[in-house]
């Protein structure tokens, strides 16, 4: 099971909090995944207030971890700020980081996501950097002090899945010893099992359970399919290979040409 920050983590699943169709079916989407992680946004749960206190219960009663993130923001020092803010109403010093760079995609702005990064790990904080799968960004981030990337599988919410299956493999060789996250774009359980195949060690998604039209059966379907795709990895796959081999033996045709 992947460890982040040293915390070993029971699933390779985390699952987002927001857009559910009401907190009791977010309960059962997170018991049917098995995830062992929560993300939560600063700015839908504060932690005071009567949505906070029952969101609060919800999440104890889960006995997940809680990852908060700095979902919307689109500069370093309201990155900063956010997290700042979540460290306080959380109480955790993991923050998963975004900075927004591009309205239509959002995709994150890599040169405000590494110095919003190299601020908070200098202050203590355990960043979880959402990024793109690019190496460069990739070994800035850590250089910063993160010790795990969360690079996008596709835009957050498109369910487009991996549309850069060359950048993502080449990042996981490239970095063999640091924990990945494909976090963000992932539609269906087999992009799930696709990334954990290509030796991910978790995957985040929101969107592709919460707007299920059964998100519970969904979140089961993707905690089979991370299974699945995990095993497969562990089990050493064949090289895949251009030319046909026959797999039935010769011996015993009726007829030889
Ligand atoms: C939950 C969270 O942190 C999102 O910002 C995340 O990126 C999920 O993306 P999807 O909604 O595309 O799964």
């Amino acid at each position: 099971m992947p460890r982040f920050y040293g915390v070993e983590i029971r699933s390779r699943m985390m699952l987002g909090t927001a857009q559910y169709p009401s907190p009791a079916i977010l309960a059962e989407a997170f018991r049917a995944s098995g995830a062992g992680i929560a993300t939560v946004s600063l700015r839908r749960e504060s932690g005071g207030g009567r949505a906070g206190s029952d969101f609060w219960t919800l999440i104890r009663e889960l006995g997940v971890r809680v990852l908060p993130n700095t979902a919307g923001c689109h500069s370093v020092k309201e990155a900063v700020t956010t997290a700042h803010m979540a460290r306080e109403v959380f109480g955790t010093t993991w923050i998963k980081l975004e900075v927004i760079g591009h309205t239509d995609t959002l995709q994150p702005d890599p040169f405000a996501l590494v110095e919003a990064a190299r601020i908070l790990a200098a202050d203590g904080f355990e960043v979880f950097p959402y990024t793109t799968e690019d190496l460069v960004v990739a070994g800035k981030l850590l250089d910063a002090g993160c010790e795990v990337l969360m690079p996008w599988g596709a835009p957050i919410g498109s369910g487009l899945g991996l549309v850069n299956p060359y950048g993502l493999r080449a990042l996981r060789e490239r970095f063999p010893d640091v924990p990945l996250v494909v976090d963000a774009g992932i539609g269906l359980p087999s992009h799930a099992a696709a990334a954990m195949e290509m030796g991910y060690d978790a995957i985040l998604l929101n969107t592709a359970v919460a707007k299920a039209g059964d998100p519970a059966a969904m979140a089961r379907a993707f905690a089979l399919a991370v299974e699945a795709g995990a095993a497969g990895r562990a089990a050493d796959p064949m090289e895949p290979r251009d030319m046909a081999a026959a797999s039935t033996p010769e011996i015993g045709r009726a007829f030889l040409e």
